[in-house]
């Protein structure tokens, strides 16, 4: 186990949303954050089969790009009913033939998808976010940390915050989704707290244990 000794993270993602959601949980801890974007960094092809492999092709990408800490995140919805995906394969659910991605039309194929298997009723559409933070030094060392959500896939999507699939994830004990939670509240999470509600926020309070705390 490592801890970080530097006070500047690159944050290894090209996801506007997940950038936002790291900094806004890494920021009370006095980090300063630059990410894989922001710093013109290629996307590496993820050709994990995990959530592991892909979070440790990032973040490795990255570290040693920057000669710096670099803390990446793959994440996917896992739909029981779907034998587990889209998972690893959420983005790529998303991507249109032209590259771009639209969520719209990703949760539209899920929904399909579901109502193919006969899964209308809530018991019948149980899933899970998961969150894997890879922190990977430019010297090769990588610490994991992962984090996972139980809710219920929800038809119509509600809600406009956040970003990519939140609108259609109801987590369990609430009656709103990810969508119509506001960042904190879907965090739940703030330093000191036992718990944490969403993925990324589970596996960020591990990394705070493991990599932060003296
Ligand atoms: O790889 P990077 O550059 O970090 O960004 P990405 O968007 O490609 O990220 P992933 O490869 O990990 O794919 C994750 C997919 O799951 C979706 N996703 C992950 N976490 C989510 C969350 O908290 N809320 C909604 N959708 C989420 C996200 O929109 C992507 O489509
Ligand atoms: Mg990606």
């Amino acid at each position: 186990m490592r801890k970080l000794d530097t006070r500047t993270i690159v944050v290894a993602s090209h996801n506007a949303g997940k950038i936002r959601e790291i900094a806004e949980l890494i920021g009370p801890f006095g980090f300063s954050a630059k990410s894989a974007a922001e710093l013109k960094f290629a996307e590496p092809e993820e050709t994990g089969t995990t959530f592991e492999e892909n979070a440790a092709i990032k973040a490795l990408a990255s570290a040693r790009a920057s000669g710096l800490p670099a803390l990446s995140d793959d994440s996917g919805l896992v739909i029981d009913a779907l034998g587990g995906a889209p998972g690893v394969y959420t983005a790529n659910w998303a991507e249109r033939e032209d590259g771009t991605r639209d969520f719209p039309w990703a949760m539209e194929k899920v929904e399909k998808a579901l109502a193919e298997r006969g899964a209308t009723a809530p018991e019948q559409r149980s899933a899970r976010f998961v969150s894997v933070l890879c922190l990977a030094w430019p010297d090769g060392h990588t610490e994991i940390f992962r984090g996972e959500v139980e809710g219920t896939v929800v038809w119509p999507p509600r809600g406009d915050k956040g970003f990519g699939y939140d609108p259609l994830f109801q987590p369990q004990g609430y009656d709103k989704t990810f969508g119509e939670l506001t960042s904190e509240e879907k965090h739940g999470w703030k330093p000191g707290d036992a718990t944490a509600l969403s993925h990324r926020a589970r596996a960020f309070k591990l990394f705070v244990e493991t990599c932060l705390t003296a």
